[in-house]
């Protein structure tokens, strides 16, 4: 008679067989492809030891195309929690072994569920994708399971943090779950993302493309924007995701302040960064550099729209979101795609209290038709919006040119910023004293005998007039002309006192961002 250790070893039994997914043949499989299977990533992830399953046991009850011959524990998602840097997080990771990853209702249960779970709890939540799309065989049904998982992933924007690692195909539908997440992480060569293939994309189209050039890693990172971060192998990525939570609050209520560097913040070197001619370019993040602390800097879109820098970094242990004009490219003007870049980060740090500091070195917004007709208004729109509507400290550093609509659009007083500094070499104008002279001066320069002279001679008068912080910062635009040495000093300064801010805004359903 079976007493209950047999049950005991049943259920061991029956725990390993979930625990092999699609069987040993596709694991090697997966492998031979330099792809770890969905445990094998769970354990990269995670703090050692701290995983707990959920639902290893769930089935899919479809009984078409020969389903009812095919049932694997689990239904090819593993879901659970556990810790990352000893703070707990929930997540599934979709096992490519078992119907390559097909959601189907069952599994996409399982996923609700964690989220769920995780919101309810205020964790962060994770998802490592690795699957085929909707479950063929299941019909309608896998794509109602899309649809509520995209409803959770919408209604906890912005209540817990989430993060979508894409490790393997990412196709059709299932695509819009990691793009209304906060942050897609992926792996080169062995991920994609696309709402349709290279196959169907021919058929319709004519155009021949690749998989890789039509979806991958750095196709997203670099042109199309859809992913903020890869790296070469699974291991690699798997530690910037551990590395970037580090950085967030548990959720919109948390906050999120480690042991910092406390001790010398006069930082002789920012003297030196910025050059003093107005268009000589430089790299936005050496200032950065010295004013977090240490090696705390972590770039988000790093590869996108290259004329803004947004990041995470600490001051004094606490984080804060960094938001720059980058002049090494294009003169660190704003156009469409880095105003999409810096206006979902600016959202992301105000949803989760992260206060935002800005460096300004804006010559404008980029001119062209192809900025115009792509809708740069619109776009350019969204920093305005962004920027307005936070209420976290907000605070803005000029390190020299601000230049009309954009000097208003990077975070100036007027929008709501609490405090702006200027370095002395600032120019704060509406536009540079070139550009101003010939449109202001042009009847005089034209009539002069000597209208290059006339020219230089009224660039001079407009830059020693306008080109400084000194009127700014008499009209109260500007609250500090600062040395640039004691950068650091003055936010650590303006966080602490910024830290209590309380700030309302009217009562409203939500805004309409210009999308
Ligand atoms: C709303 C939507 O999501 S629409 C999109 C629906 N999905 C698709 O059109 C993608 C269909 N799948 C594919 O194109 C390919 O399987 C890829 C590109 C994902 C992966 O290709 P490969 O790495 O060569 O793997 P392969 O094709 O062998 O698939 C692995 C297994 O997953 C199964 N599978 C893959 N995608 C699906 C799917 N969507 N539904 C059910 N089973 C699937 C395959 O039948 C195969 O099963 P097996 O191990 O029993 O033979």
């Amino acid at each position: 008679m079976a007493d209950l250790y047999d049950k005991i070893n049943e259920l061991y039994d029956q725990r390993r067989k979930a625990e092999l997914g699609g069987g040993d043949e596709r694991i090697q499989r997966q492998h031979e492809k330099g792809k770890l299977t969905a445990r094998e990533r769970i354990d990269l992830l995670l703090d050692k030891d701290t995983f707990v399953e959920l639902n290893p046991f769930t089935e899919h009850r479809s009984t078409d195309f020969g389903l009812n011959e095919k049932v694997y524990p689990g239904d090819g998602v593993v879901t659970g929690y556990g810790k990352i840097n000893g703070r707990p997080v929930y997540l599934f990771s979709q096992d490519f072994t078992v119907f390559g990853g097909a959601l189907g209702e069952m599994h996409a249960k399982k996923i609700a569920q964690a989220m769920d779970l995780a919101a309810k709890n205020g964790a962060p939540f994770i998802g490592l994708n690795d699957s085929g799309g909707a479950r063929i065989q299941e019909g309608v049904v896998s794509l109602d399971g899309y649809g509520h998982v995209f409803y959770r992933n919408a209604i906890y924007s912005g209540v817990i943090p989430q993060i979508s690692v894409i490790m393997g195909p990412c196709a059709g539908g299932a695509v819009y779950s990691p793009a209304i997440t906060d942050f897609v992480f992926m792996v080169d060569k062995t991920s994609q993302m696309f709402i349709t293939g290279p196959k169907v994309i021919e058929t319709v189209t004519g155009e021949k493309i690749s998989t890789e050039d039509l979806g991958g890693a750095k196709v997203h990172n670099t042109i199309s924007g859809n992913a903020h971060f890869r790296g070469e192998s699974e291991e690699e990525v798997l530690s910037m995701v551990r590395r970037l939570l580090n950085y967030f609050p548990p959720n919109n209520l948390g906050s999120s302040k480690l042991e910092g560097e406390t001790g010398d913040d006069w930082r002789p070197d920012l003297a030196d960064i910025v050059p003093f001619d107005g268009v000589r370019p430089y790299d936005v993040r050496a200032v950065i550099e010295q004013v977090v602390d240490h090696a705390s800097f972590m770039e988000v879109h790093r590869e996108f729209a290259k004329n803004m820098v947004v990041g995470f970094g600490r001051i004094q242990g606490e984080t804060v979101g960094l938001v720059c004009n980058q002049p090494k490219f294009l003169a660190g003007s704003l156009d469409i795609n880095s105003s999409d870049k810096a206006a979902r980060f600016i959202r992301f740090c105000d949803a989760f209290h992260i206060p935002i500091i800005t460096f300004e070195d804006v010559t404008g917004f980029f001119p062209g038709i192809k900025q115009e007709h792509g809708g740069i208004i619109r776009h350019g729109a969204k920093i305005l919006y962004a920027y307005s509507e936070a209420t976290v400290p907000k605070i803005t550093v000029i390190l020299r040119k601000a230049y009309g609509g954009a000097y208003v659009a990077m975070n100036s007083k007027a929008i709501g910023a609490d405090l702006v500094f200027a370095w002395p070499n600032a120019e704060i104008a509406v536009m540079g004293p070139q550009g101003a002279a010939n449109i202001i001066f042009s009847r005089e320069i034209a009539r002069s005998g000597n209208p290059q002279k006339t020219r230089h001679e009224k660039i001079q008068e407009y830059r020693e007039k306008f080109a400084n912080p000194y009127i700014a910062a008499a009209r109260g635009m500007v609250d500090d002309i600062i040395d640039p040495r004691e950068t650091r000093m003055k936010l650590i300064q303006s966080l602490e006192m910024l830290r209590q801010k309380q700030e309302e805004r009217p009562r409203k359903k939500h805004g309409n961002i210009p999308l």
